[in-house]
Formats: C-alpha cells, sequence, structure tokens
C-alpha cells in the first residue's frame, strides 16, 4: 500500500465549484485498486462539517492563524476525509472562495495557508496512527503544503506533486502578509514565492514540490510558453525535468448512459428539447454545461451562433459566472426560438443536456483537460472543441484523416477565434446531414476510454517513485 495525503479546498461529492472537485473525488477510488491508501484534507466548511457529523478529532491547534483548529477523521461521500475544523477560517455561508455578494473572502491567503500548514503537519508526522508517504496537493489552495513541509520538516519521508488544474489562479497575496502567513523572508525572493512583489501560493507550490503536474500532457507543453503559462512560464521551465501532465479520466459509474447505442439516445433529445422549451429541428442540438468565464471561449459562441442557426441547428445553455456573458445569452434566447439558456449550478440539468444534446461545445481559450467533452464523448454527444489543452488530447477530429481512418470522434477548431468556431460548424453540420457518418462518430465517441484505468496507472507510478522509505 502507498500512503497518500490528498489536499484539496473541494471534493464532490461534498464541496464543488468546477472540475477540481470531480478530479480530487474520484481519484481516491480510482487509486485504491492499484494500492493506494489515500485520504483527502479538506476545509471544513459548513456543509462540509453537516456531511461528516462529530467525527473524531485526530489533531488539534490552540492557534491556526488566529483560532483554535481541529482535524477530524471521518468517512463521508465514500471518502477516506481528514477535515480541517477551523470556524474562524472556513465556518462561513458563501461558497468556498468568496461571501454571498460573490466578493473574494479578503483572508483567502490565511485560509488557505491554513489547509497548506496542517498538510505539512500531517505529511511531518502529527498524527499518531497514520504517516503518509506522499502528500498530493492541488491548486494554488494547496500550493503552500509543499513549502511549509520542506521548511519545517526537510526530513520526513515524503515526497509532494503539485497539480495544475488552472494556472488562471495563483493565489496572490500582498506581500506584507509574510509573518502573517508564516512564510520565512528569506524566500521571498524570484527564486522563492516572489511574484512581482507579492507573495503567490501557487508559486511556493511550484517552486517547492517534488513533482509537478498539471492535467493533460498537451497543456503540461503548452504551459511552458508566455500565451498560456500567464507568467509562471518561467518557473515551469526551470522545472520542466519534473513536470509531466496525467489526463483527467471520469467515474464510469457515476456517467453511464442508460442508453448503449446512440439510438437509444433520441427520447433523451426529445426529453431534453421539452425540458429546455425547444422546437424540433433540422439540425444538431448543440448544448454547453460550463462555468461562463473568459477562459471557456462563450463568447466567441455569442459570435459564431449565427452560422450554427442558419444551418438550422439549435443551441442548449447551462452556466453560471460572469453577468456580462449572462445577460448577451439571455439576449439571444429571446432573439432566437433555437437559443434556450438556463443559469445556476444544476447536476440534473447538466446531465440531461449531456444525455439528449447531439453536440456538446467547448470553445475554451485555454483549456487544462476539460470533462463535459470527456462525458459527451461517453453518451455519443459529439464534442465540438478548441484545439487547446487537454481538448487536444481526448477529441479525434473528423479530419479527412480521422474519417478516412474510421476514428473520429468530434470536431476540433484552430486557431480560437469565432472565424475558425464558424468554419467548424459548417463542418458539424455537414457531418450531421450524413447519419451514418453521424452514427459512426457517436459509436466511435462512446467506445473512445475516459474512464480513469490509465491515468491512475499513471497517478500510482508517480507516487511510486516518490517514496522515500
Ligand atoms: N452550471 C453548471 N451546473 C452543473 N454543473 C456544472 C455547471 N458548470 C460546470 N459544471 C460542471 O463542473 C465541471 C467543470 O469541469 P471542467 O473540467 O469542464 O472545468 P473547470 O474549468 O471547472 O476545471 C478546471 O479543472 C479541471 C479538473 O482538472 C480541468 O479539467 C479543467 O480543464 C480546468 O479548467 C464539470 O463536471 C461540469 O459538468
Amino acid at each position: 500500500m502507498i500512503r497518500v495525503l490528498s489536499v484539496t479546498s473541494e471534493c464532490a461529492p461534498l464541496v464543488k465549484t468546477g472540475g477540481l472537485a470531480d478530479v480530487a473525488g474520484a481519484l481516491p477510488g480510482a487509486l485504491a485498486p492499484l494500492g493506494v491508501e489515500m485520504r483527502t484534507l479538506l476545509p471544513g466548511y459548513p456543509r462540509v462539517m453537516a456531511a461528516v457529523g462529530r467525527g473524531k478529532a485526530v489533531l488539534e491547534d490552540p492557534d491556526l492563524f488566529g483560532g483554535p483548529a481541529r482535524v477530524i477523521a471521518a468517512r463521508a461521500g465514500g471518502l477516506d476525509l481528514l477535515v480541517l475544523d477551523a470556524p474562524h477560517l472556513f465556518g462561513r455561508e458563501g461558497a468556498p472562495y468568496n461571501g454571498p455578494d460573490g466578493r473574494d473572502w479578503p483572508d483567502n491567503p490565511e485560509r488557505f495557508a491554513a489547509l497548506g500548514w496542517v498538510a505539512a503537519e500531517i505529511a511531518g508526522g502529527a498524527l499518531t496512527d497514520w504517516q503518509p508517504q506522499v502528500l498530493h496537493c492541488h491548486d494554488w489552495q494547496a500550493g503552500l503544503a509543499p513549502w511549509y513541509l520542506r521548511d519545517r520538516h526537510p526530513q520526513a519521508p515524503v515526497g509532494s506533486v503539485l497539480t495544475i488544474h488552472n494556472i488562471a489562479f495563483q493565489g496572490l497575496a500582498p506581500g506584507d502578509r509574510l509573518a502573517r502567513l508564516r512564510l520565512p523572508p528569506d524566500g521571498m525572493t524570484p527564486g522563492g514565492f516572489e511574484y512581482w512583489g507579492n507573495i503567490s501560493a501557487l508559486k511556493a507550490g511550484l517552486v517547492a514540490a517534488d513533482r509537478i503536474t498539471t492535467v493533460s500532457p498537451t497543456y503540461a507543453d503548452e504551459l511552458l510558453t508566455p500565451e498560456f503559462g500567464m507568467g509562471m512560464e518561467g518557473v515551469l521551465r526551470a522545472r520542466q525535468d519534473v513536470l509531466s501532465g496525467i489526463l483527467n479520466g471520469v467515474d464510469l459509474d457515476a456517467w453511464t448512459p442508460s442508453y448503449k447505442t446512440p439510438a437509444g439516445k433520441r427520447r433523451y433529445t426529445a426529453r431534453l428539447r421539452a425540458a429546455m422549451g425547444l422546437p424540433a429541428a433540422d439540425g444538431p442540438l448543440c448544448v454547453v454545461v460550463s462555468r461562463l468565464t473568459h477562459q471557456k471561449g462563450l463568447d466567441l459562441l455569442l459570435e459564431a451562433l449565427p452560422r450554427l442557426l442558419d444551418e438550422g441547428g439549435q443551441l442548449a445553455l447551462l452556466g453560471s459566472g460572469e453577468p456580462g456573458l449572462e445577460a448577451a445569452f439571455r439576449t439571444a434566447a429571446a432573439r432566437h426560438p433555437g437559443v434556450a439558456v438556463t443559469f445556476g449550478y444544476d447536476e440534473a440539468l447538466a446531465r440531461l443536456l449531456i444525455e439528449g444534446g447531439d453536440a456538446i461545445l467547448v470553445p475554451s481559450r485555454f483549456e487544462p483537460c476539460g470533462l463535459t467533452q470527456l462525458y459527451g464523448l461517453r453518451f455519443g454527444t459529439l464534442p465540438l472543441v478548441a484545439y487547446t489543452g487537454g481538448l487536444a488530447d481526448t477529441v479525434i477530429d473528423a479530419s479527412p484523416a480521422g474519417l478516412r481512418a474510421g476514428v473520429a470522434t468530434g470536431v476540433q477548431f484552430h486557431p480560437v477565434s469565432a472565424a475558425a468556431l464558424s468554419r467548424a460548424f459548417d463542418r458539424l453540420c455537414a457531418l450531421y446531414r450524413q447519419p451514418d457518418l453521424w452514427l459512426r462518430m457517436q459509436r466511435n465517441a462512446m467506445r473512445h476510454p475516459v474512464g480513469w484505468d490509465q491515468s491512475a496507472a499513471e497517478y500510482a507510478a508517480l507516487y511510486d517513485g516518490l517514496i522515500r522509505t
């Protein structure tokens, strides 16, 4: 058995704002058959505390960044959890990172420094009955853990890995918070965690972790360029020898269609049209399930949308995020009967969209891996995606080569522009008008391996290489 402590700020099914939660929630189950015993350290937000109940305190700290805290060992949501119960940091209503007004909590640097601190203490041997061999940290919220571990417990028999799910979030804090974050002044250098005068929790992790991974091989390459590295490309180039990409998978038990063949899908398409108030149509029903942010390229979709509609296609969108994008999609829906939108977070509707759609759109400007195109493959909902990051690694384009070889599973477009997306809509609609070809692609898609098998083996091998004892 390899003992791994996974450190994350969100974890499905308990608390989720995006794909990080899916992955953090799926890894323990995917890795267990490979002899990995993973425990997940998660902040004790109110809904997490409600799910775990009283639990058993395995660690206490009278002063964790300004208040008393304990770590509770519990099982919930099928996970083996270590919950950081620190009411002064996490006992607040609202989303994990922001209050009811939508604004980030001003003490987010301290809140997640505390998470990293406790992770490092556990990795350093603080629990009497469990010593992890690997510390696996996710995103900036866990970024300080490898730094604290190296700083405070250099002799601990633990290897560390930091996984980048999205480099756009870098965990910046003003440089004058050093003492409050319990960081040493000599780390405040370009070779340390300093980032243009600020402290970056992500950079601390990138510098201090033994290994760095991201969630697809193509994104691992892209991260080394100024276009995608978002200022961290230099740090990553310096650590290129320990950086690799491991694709995300999908929990196949949770994401299994109730139909085995594409034919069975039709009734879900009808159900989806009814649910969203869409009329019957000649072209493909395209769906989107997404956070509405600049990353996801949905402004490009708005620009290219007339082409899809002109060809008889439709759009059904579920998302939440930037008010400007919501307003623009609402306007599009009011103008055209072939566009239907719902705002908010709704897992049941997300599933119906993926079950019933003909195609799923992911026109992202950058996409570390992307999960919805994987769900789409599994359900025979052909992905139309930007050729970038994990989207490039998981979809086989209906290019002449892909079609001739009989292996195509979707449509990719490049560059990531409205013009290229419009042309991709032309191709999608042309494919849709050839039912045999479309069916073949659906079959290919549904057979494409999107489970965790291969990636879990890659993580297990990575952990194996980090074992020090
Ligand atoms: N309104 C809504 N209602 C219901 N469900 C919704 C929803 N909006 C989004 N979702 C769900 O949230 C998840 C989003 O995951 P993604 O991987 O697509 O993107 P995200 O950018 O959040 O994740 C980041 O981390 C993941 C994990 O590594 C990477 O795959 C990705 O590239 C990276 O940007 C999916 O499970 C999706 O179905």
